[in-house]
């Protein structure tokens, strides 16, 4: 058994950052940008008015103050010309701000009689107007590698940014072994359940930024297990799940190993998770989950995570291990760093009674995996323990 670190470390091993490809923006939420962006112009592209009202020389601004209107600027429609002493021109938010303007009197500040306006409310020092470039100017970068949230679109879109370049999404392959097993919507015999685990890992990875296949189960043979491997060719990352312990239906390691895996490992002193395996087995990495539900998915938050940022060209690491304080006494810990299914709320971190490995309800109910290294000492209410989100 090696620690965790070790195997994330011959896990990150295994993997390399993927190639580019063009994506139109409206794809492009979620994917990682490969290159650095420069804006295409400047935003606003011209000093633009940030409110309805009338665009008169600042110089002029006091209460009391009469005005002439000249004429009119909206948005997208400039008004061409000068504004002179005495007189504004009526304007509309987004306009340009005409020559001779450098203030916008709101319009709830003025009161208006035929051509004529008069400041009757106090107009404040807030000129209103937003300058050229204020936002962005041509030329300015937006840097690579970004995961592409809603708010980068936007802006890239404003910089007239219409396709970009991001990293290739994984390809990830996962199989279920077992003849227990049955697909979500089957009818299971009554020694059988449902296949859970490809779904979970797939939506886990999706929302990493990968591409997951559910390829259909495989039983537990040699030959049906060698079948679901070919289907997983060309795939980054081929995950098997299940038959990965000690037993004498668990056959993935000896068929992987057939077909050409170069095993890195196999065990890590976690739990869930022991029996862990992993390697490389032509172009693609291969990870062999344990099958417990709860091994699979805890496997996949700490494992899996930092293998797909990696093939993103994102740092490794997730999400940082934070602090909590535990809000009930734990005795002491194993051997193994254990990541137990918890609940964070305002700092405080409750540990579930029952970890068994097979409980997909206490899963569905935590938001935290609170990690306790190897022999970590019995802990206190109050003490300081640390968790990652999940
Ligand atoms: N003698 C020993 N027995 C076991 C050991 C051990 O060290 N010595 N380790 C235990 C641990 S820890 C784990 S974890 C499991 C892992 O075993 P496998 O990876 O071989 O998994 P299976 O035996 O195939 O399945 C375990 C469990 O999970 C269910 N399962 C499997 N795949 C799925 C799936 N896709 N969806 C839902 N549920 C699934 C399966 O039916 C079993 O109940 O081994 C322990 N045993
Ligand atoms: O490692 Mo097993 O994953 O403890 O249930």
């Amino acid at each position: 058994m090696i620690p965790v670190s070790e195997a994330r470390a011959h896990l990150l091993d295994l993997v390399v950052k993927l190639e580019a490809e063009e994506a139109p923006l409206a794809e492009a939420a979620g994917r990682v940008l490969a290159r650095d962006m420069q804006a295409r112009r400047d935003q606003p592209p011209f000093s633009a008015s940030a409110m309805d009202g009338y665009a008169v020389n600042a110089a002029e601004v006091e209460l009391h103050a009469m005005f002439k209107v000249i004429g009119e600027a909206a948005a997208g429609h400039a008004f061409v010309g000068r504004v002179g002493a005495g007189q504004a021109v009526r304007i509309f938010t987004g306009a340009p701000v005409p020559e001779g303007a450098s203030f916008v009197v709101i319009q709830e500040d003025v009161t208006r009689s035929g051509d004529l306006i008069t400041i009757t409310d106090e107009p404040g020092g807030n000129h209103n107007i937003r300058p050229r470039g204020g936002d962005f100017t041509d030329g300015q970068t937006v840097s690579a590698p970004r995961l592409l949230a809603p708010a980068d679109i936007a802006l890239l879109a404003a910089m007239n940014i219409p396709t970009v370049p991001v990293i290739r999404r994984p390809d990830v392959a996962l199989i279920s072994t077992g003849d227990e097993l049955v697909m979500p919507g089957g009818t299971p015999g009554p020694d059988q359940i449902i296949a859970s685990n490809t779904f979970g890992l797939k939506a886990m990875l999706e929302g990493f930024g990968a591409r997951a296949r559910i390829l259909p189960i495989a039983r537990d043979t040699e030959g049906s297990l060698r079948t679901a491997f070919e289907l997983a060719e060309g795939a980054d990352l081929v995950v098997t799940i299940g038959g990965a312990s000690v037993g004498d239906h668990d056959l993935v390691g000896k068929v992987a190993q057939d077909l050409g895996l170069e095993r890195s490992f196999y065990k890590v002193a976690m739990r869930p998770g022991k029996p862990l395996m992993a390697g490389r087995m032509g172009a693609a990495a291969m990870v062999g989950l344990p099958g417990n539900p709860v091994s699979a998915m805890v496997c996949g938050h700490v494992f899996l995570a930092p293998m797909i940022r990696a093939m993103l060209g994102l740092p490794a690491e997730t999400a940082q291990l934070r602090t909590a304080e535990l809000a009930a006494a734990l005795p002491e810990n194993g051997p193994r760093e254990h990541y137990m299914r918890a609940q964070a709320e305002s700092g405080r971190l409750t540990a579930f009674d029952n970890q068994d490995s097979s409980l997909l309800t206490v899963l569905a109910e935590a938001n935290a995996l609170l990690v306790r290294p190897p022999r970590d000492r019995a802990r206190a209410a109050g003490e300081n323990v640390q968790y990652l989100p999940i």
